[in-house]
């Protein structure tokens, strides 16, 4: 039985061992004489699990009898990578399982090896969530995380003659350890059909498909096993499994075809961040998890509460962007069908519960449905929606205000919902993701709203958990800090600026720059084995690690890459700082001209890697499969960290804080969190170039004109002119025609516009880095200056200003 609320047993070595091995022969049903290294790694992990679940049942219970308002975390994406190290290191018991790998001659980096990444997100927002979710536990917050268990993740990326091709992604069948099925917790969901009343003010919703959401839950252990939240995945089902009639025919296809359809809606992640392509089955998945979460939460207030009326005091819900915000809709719904209230009732509870977070400003990216498609899947909500536009542009006007009704309207042009629109009326706080960005949804995309309730947009700038992105990544550098300023600084990690005095320190800035060496080591090994590239362990790894997209700019630094060879060709002899350029990141299927890109950095790499007067003075390693892990492995091991999206396009960015945490300096724009990041390390100790987002907006309205720019820049013009005479591409000359062309004609990403500033800031990197001791001073100061951008800070901000919930610790 456990010790105090919460303290487990001391876990010896020995009774760890034997646990693993009881799991090898119990549950894996395996002799420790034939177990492959998969069934160790599962027994490892069961052995674990067993560690977490003791502690996630008192969690459970506290929440439960505590009547603390509980957080509801709703995301489409929940990037969270693999999971067996983490529970390692948040339980504390790395040592014991450490020593009883070694006693069962097991090889415990091996074992974490083979535990897929749980790739259940595209990117930035998919990790925020995941960050989110250690987050809340660690604070001892009650939470859950609210998602859809995809059978398959994001796609696995490979490179043929250096194009993306996109594999299946099969994380289900190696990494089940983490999840228990609740077969038990299902609901219905329903689509399409006809509405009706009966005039007595029911309404009846008669579908015309159904399916069922079953639950599978993953236990979320925080800092010290302290406190472990339940992150519950919905799978799609089946309601009736198998057309018996149907099949008793000889009829197999159909007989299975309900099956195959309801099964569908949770089969993939869509793996696209960039456009909301507004497909069916990307509504009938927003949907299906977002009625089947509310559902849950309803239940679950109801079995402590049973005014309805009190929901708001004591359920906070997150929408993570717009994917969510159909639950307006759906909470209203369940609130006016089943429980009977007004719907000016329904609608202002709705209101006080949810909250809606934005995380990007390209207008691609907001979803915006068309009507005839919603109506068809979601005949109620339709009806509801155009009852809150309806109500709310009637109350807009009687106030008076310069606002433009067409701006504020949720249904734009009858054909159009806007989700953010929809999100941002029906939600008690909207937050950006970092101070420019909140200023610029102000100012722009939300501007009207804004006007009307000028209270509702709060700024709470993201954060990464110190947990995952540096004391289990980089145990080099955790030991040094464990042993300079204890532990403190994992759970608040704003004491790790109490190092901050060492950068000055010999012998620290000596470890510190060992620590990095060794993960620089490792990262080449990495690369050998990956893409069969040797690169100088001792030459700058300069990293641009992020989804490919033409506004993050990876095109500048590809381009400043081939002007950099061209000069080194030009004058070999010169001093060179030697550099290896590492690029890591995915394209959408559907993005061509980010896959040319792709390309491009392949087709780059192979002619600087292979010419022999370059040598090791410049390489180019361009990494497939970027994910979760391999950041891990890369981010440890960086120098300088590439954030040059265009300036008030990227709304936060969180590779640039697990860098910088990481000691890497960053080289950047003035963009998303850059700023609030340049404020805290100092401007000695990062790189800024470029135009400001006000630069840039000035720029538009005036227009631009990159032919004027790249005829008076001959090093840009130079390189621009090797990437279509086939320098690049002997095989196809024109291959990157496109690439240039639009270059010469919008370059609406401003890359010519910045190239010059760009460039010059990256000789400035040459001659510093030449400086070992000043740099690895200001290597020290970002690591022990960015402690604010632990998401540790970012969720006790959201407690405060959105869910007024108190942390636990
Ligand atoms: C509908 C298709 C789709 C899917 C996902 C998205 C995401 C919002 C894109 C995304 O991941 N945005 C990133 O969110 C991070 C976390 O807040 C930020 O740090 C990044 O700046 C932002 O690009 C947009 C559109």
């Amino acid at each position: 039985a456990a010790g105090s609320a919460g303290q487990a047993p001391a876990l010896t070595a020995e009774a760890f061992r034997e646990a693993v091995r009881a799991k090898l022969k119990y549950a894996v049903g395996k002799d420790p004489s034939r177990a492959t290294a998969k069934d160790w790694s599962m027994a490892l992990s069961l052995a674990v699990r067993d560690q977490v679940v003791e502690r996630w049942f008192e969690s459970t219970k506290a929440s439960h009898a505590g009547q603390k308002k509980h957080v509801y975390y709703l995301s489409m994406e929940f990037l969270i990578g693999r999971l067996l190290n983490d529970a390692v290191c948040n339980l504390g018991i790395e040592a014991q399982v450490r020593t009883a790998c070694a006693e069962l001659g097991i090889d415990y980096q091996a074992q974490l090896e083979q535990e897929s990444d749980a790739a259940l997100g595209n990117g930035g927002l998919g990790r925020l969530a995941a960050c989110f979710m250690d987050s809340m536990s660690t604070l001892g917050i009650p939470a859950h995380g609210y998602g859809i268990r995809y059978d398959h993740g994001l796609f696995r990326q490979r490179f043929h003659d250096g194009w993306q091709v996109e594999e299946p992604e099969d994380w289900l069948v190696s990494s089940r350890a983490w999840e228990f099925e609740r077969a038990e917790m299902a609901y219905l969901v329903k689509f399409g059909g006809q509405i009706s009343f009966d005039g007595h003010g029911a309404t009846y919703w008669r579908a015309d498909e159904t399916v069922k959401a079953v639950a599978y839950d993953t236990p979320i252990a925080g800092w010290k096993g302290r406190h472990v939240n339940t992150l519950r995945l919905w799978a799609s089902r089946p309601v009736e499994v198998l057309d018996l009639g149907r099949f008793n025919h000889g009829d197999y296809m159909s007989a299975a075809e309900k099956t195959i359809r309801a099964e569908t809606i949770s089969r993939v992640l869509y793996p696209d961040d960039t456009t909301a392509e507004g497909k069916e089955l990307r509504l009938k998945q927003e949907y299906f998890f977002t009625s089947a979460s509310l559902q849950d939460i309803l239940r679950r207030y109801l079995e402590d509460n049973d005014d309805i009326r009190k929901l708001p005091e004591q359920v906070a819900i997150q929408m993570n962007d717009t994917h969510p915000a159909i639950a307006v809709a759906e909470l209203m719904r369940i609130l006016a069908d089943d429980y009977r209230l007004t719907f000016p009732e329904a609608f202002e509870i709705t209101r006080q519960c949810l909250s809606y977070t934005n995380h990007t400003l390209m207008p691609e990216a907001l979803e915006r449905w068309n009507t005839n498609l919603f109506r068809k899947v979601l005949p109620r909500h339709m009806q509801i929606i155009e009852w809150i536009d309806y109500h709310h542009l009637a109350e807009v006007q009687g106030r008076n205000l310069p606002v433009s009704l067409d701006n504020i309207r949720i249904i734009e042009w009858g054909s159009e919902i806007k989700m953010g629109s929809l999100a941002f009326v029906g939600s008690r706080r909207v937050n950006g993701v970092s101070a420019l960005h909140t200023e610029l949804m102000k100012q722009t995309v939300f501007k009207d709203y804004h006007l009307l309730y000028p209270d509702r947009i709060v700024n709470e700038t993201n954060g990464i958990t110190p947990r995952r992105w540096l004391y289990e990544c980089n145990p080099g550098l955790r030991a040094l800090l464990l042993e300079a300023i204890g532990d403190g600084w994992v759970d608040n990690l704003e004491k790790i600026e109490d190092a901050a005095k060492f950068a000055t320190d010999a012998s620290f800035r000596d470890k510190f720059a060992a620590a990095k060496q060794a993960n620089k080591v490792r990262l080449a090994a990495e690369i050998e084995r990956r893409i069969g590239l040797r690169v100088d362990p001792t030459a700058l790894f300069d990293v641009q690690i992020k989804r490919m997209h033409e506004y993050k700019r990876q095109l500048l630094n590809v381009l400043e890459t081939i002007a950099l060879y061209q000069a080194i060709r030009r004058g070999p002899g010169a001093e060179w700082t030697p550099r290896v350029k590492i690029f890591g990141g995915k394209a959408a299927p559907g993005y061509q001209i980010a896959k040319r890109i792709i390309k491009l950095a392949n087709d780059v790499a192979r002619v600087v890697n292979n010419d022999p007067i370059i040598g090791d003075r410049l390489k180019v390693a361009v990494l497939p499969n970027y994910n979760v892990s391999l950041a891990e492995v890369i981010i440890p091991a960086a120098d300088l960290s590439e954030q040059i999206s265009t300036a008030g396009m990227e709304a936060s960015g969180t590779g640039n804080m697990k860098l910088a945490l990481n000691g890497a300096l960053t080289i950047g724009t003035l963009d998303g969190a850059n700023v609030e990041i340049a404020e805290r390390v100092g401007p000695d100790n990062i790189y800024i170039f470029g135009l400001t987002a006000d630069d840039v907006a000035g720029l538009r309205q005036r227009g631009y004109n990159p032919n004027a720019t790249i005829d008076s820049d001959p090093t840009l013009k130079g390189a621009i002119d090797a990437m279509v005479n086939g320098t690049f591409s002997p095989d196809d000359h024109g291959r990157f025609n496109e690439v240039a062309d639009r270059l010469w004609h919008t370059d609406w990403f401003l890359v010519t516009a910045d190239f010059q500033s760009y460039f010059q800031t990256q000789r400035t990197v040459d001659v510093d880095y030449r400086d070992k001791t000043r740099w690895t001073e200001r290597s020290i100061l970002n690591t022990t200056k960015v402690g604010w951008f632990s998401s540790d800070r970012t969720i006790r901000g959201y407690s405060k200003d959105v869910w007024g919930v108190e942390p636990n610790f």
